[in-house]
Formats: structure tokens, C-alpha cells, sequence
């Protein structure tokens, strides 16, 4: 399969699956279908970027789904237009089987990205009180429910310390908790492991499993192939902004024959080699 043929088998898997699944329980979590995002290249809006080139891809409810490219390949813009934080310059998203105008299902989801930044003067309880609340929890829940996930992310003997103290790396961990707090029904990590030691990305990746268990979906966001390969269900491979792979994870390394590394690093490198030739042509 080439780079370039594989948009129209996946816009017409995205609507099929969504098209024929009638239980609501198992009705996509996130729905992309041909979506387009352009960027303003400057101010004036002279020149624009096509950061997302029709996109179609479909995430399953109970699902760890990895989103994986290298930089500036499209990830982070694809999940800010499943959060609404940006709008698609065309085609259609659904979050929950809902159009995203439906800022409801917004309430389903928690959402941890890499560079967390939290008042830094509150301590990592406050913190997490303060948005238990604005997630609408009752007191009494948030009470509970904090020094947990305090203790799951490994902050628990920190709890009282403001947040101007902690590393990159504890930061992170906050954000993780702090994304856990409505036991969101979909987990999205937008390359969670960013400052973590190995200590904390076993964390992460024990996390993933947990939520999977309790039959949550995750989309892990991420450039790094043997992360995604350990906890994936399902990846899709996005570069220049187009999906160019989308499978299982034994799909794409033959079974378990060869890493995912293996399998992605020619595609990245002609990814690469296109770039480049762009570049150059002007
Ligand atoms: N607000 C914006 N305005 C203009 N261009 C943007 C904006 N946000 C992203 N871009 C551009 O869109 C392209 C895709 O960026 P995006 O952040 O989605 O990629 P990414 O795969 O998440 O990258 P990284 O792994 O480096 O975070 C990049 O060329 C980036 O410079």
C-alpha cells in the first residue's frame, strides 16, 4: 500500500463503522471524516499551511488508540479540533456520536498535554480541589477522590507542597491526575511522557492499561514508537498532515515479527525526502 491510497479506504471505513454500528454503546468515541485544518502562515493571512490533509479515522470505545508522527506532522491539531479548541477548515468530527457543537460530551473526556502549566502557587491539593470543582464534583467526592490519584500518580507524600516547587516531571503527574479527575470515559494523552523518567512513564503506561481494563478509551498522542507499541490497540500514522498508516499494532509490525520502529522508519524517512523537495522546489 502506498502513502497516498490509503485516505479514501479510511474515510469510507470511518463512515461505515460509525454508519453500522446501531448499539450507542459501541458507536465511535471520536469520528473524523475528511478533515481539513489550514493555518494563517502570518497576519495578514497572505499564505496558509495545510497542517491536516482530509483525515478520516474512527476511535472505538475501550480502545487505546496511538496517534503517532514526527514533529510537526498534525497530531496536536487534530486533538485540539476533537476538543474544540480549534475549528476544521472543512469536514466533519464527532465527539461521542455528537456533533462537537455539543460541548456536553466535552465533559467525558480528560485531557493532559506536554507542557502543563498550573497557578503555581497552589499546592497540588488545592490544585486538583479547585478543578474537581469546575469539573462540578460534590465536595465530599473531591475528597475522596484526591489524595487517590495523588497516591496513583506518585505525588502522595508532596500533596501539600505548591506546585512552584515541583520538577517538569511532577508537573506532568499533576496533569495526569488532574485529567483523571471526572474518570473521563475517553483519556487523551498528548505525549504524556514529556519530562517523565522511567519511573513515571511506567506510570503512564500502567495507567493506560488500568483504563483500559475499567473499559475507558485512550488516544495516546506520541513520537515515541516503542511507547505506542507497548500499550496500542490501534495506531494511525500521521505525516504532512495525512494519515499514511492505520492498523492494529500486530497489523503493522507483522504480527509482532518486527517494531513498529522498523516499520515507520522508511515511511518517515521518505516523509522526510518529500518535505525536503518541497522545500526546494519553493
Ligand atoms: N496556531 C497555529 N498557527 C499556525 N500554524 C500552526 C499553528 N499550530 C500549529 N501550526 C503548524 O501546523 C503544523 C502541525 O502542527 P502540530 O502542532 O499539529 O504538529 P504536531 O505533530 O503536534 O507536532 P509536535 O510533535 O512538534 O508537537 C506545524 O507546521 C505547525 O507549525
Amino acid at each position: 500500500m502506498t502513502t497516498t491510497d490509503t485516505a479514501p479506504v479510511e474515510r469510507d471505513r470511518a463512515v461505515a463503522v460509525s454508519e453500522a454500528t446501531p448499539d450507542p454503546r459501541m458507536r465511535p468515541v471520536a469520528e473524523f471524516v475528511e478533515v481539513v485544518k489550514d493555518y494563517p502562515t502570518n497576519w495578514l493571512r497572505w499564505g496558509m499551511l495545510r497542517a491536516v490533509d482530509h483525515v478520516s479515522l474512527t476511535i472505538a470505545p475501550g480502545e487505546v488508540f496511538g496517534l503517532l508522527g514526527p514533529n510537526r506532522a498534525g497530531k496536536t491539531t487534530l486533538v485540539k479540533i476533537l476538543l474544540s479548541l480549534t475549528q476544521p477548515t472543512s469536514g466533519t468530527v464527532k465527539r461521542f456520536d455528537q456533533p462537537t457543537t455539543n460541548r456536553e460530551t466535552l465533559k467525558r473526556i480528560g485531557y493532559v498535554h506536554e507542557n502543563q502549566a498550573f497557578p503555581r502557587y497552589l499546592t497540588a491539593t488545592e490544585l486538583l480541589r479547585y478543578y474537581g470543582a469546575l469539573s462540578q464534583l460534590s465536595t465530599a467526592k473531591i475528597e475522596v477522590i484526591v489524595p487517590i490519584l495523588l497516591e496513583k500518580v506518585g505525588l502522595a507524600d508532596r500533596a501539600r507542597e505548591p506546585i512552584s516547587r515541583f520538577s517538569k516531571g511532577m508537573v506532568q503527574r499533576l496533569g495526569l491526575a488532574q485529567a483523571l479527575l471526572n474518570d473521563p470515559d475517553l483519556l487523551v494523552l498528548d505525549e504524556p511522557a514529556e519530562g517523565l523518567d522511567l519511573d513515571g512513564r511506567r506510570m503512564v503506561a500502567d495507567l493506560i492499561a488500568q483504563r483500559r481494563e475499567a473499559g475507558k478509551t485512550v488516544l495516546l498522542v506520541t513520537h515515541l514508537l516503542a511507547e505506542a507499541e507497548r500499550v496500542c490497540d490501534r495506531v494511525a500514522v500521521i505525516l504532512g498532515g495525512k494519515i499514511v498508516r492505520q492498523g492494529t499494532v500486530a497489523e503493522l509490525t507483522n504480527q509482532g515479527t518486527t517494531s513498529l520502529e522498523e516499520t515507520l522508519s522508511p515511511i518517515y524517512a521518505a516523509g522526510r525526502t518529500a518535505v525536503s523537495a518541497a522545500a526546494f522546489n519553493g
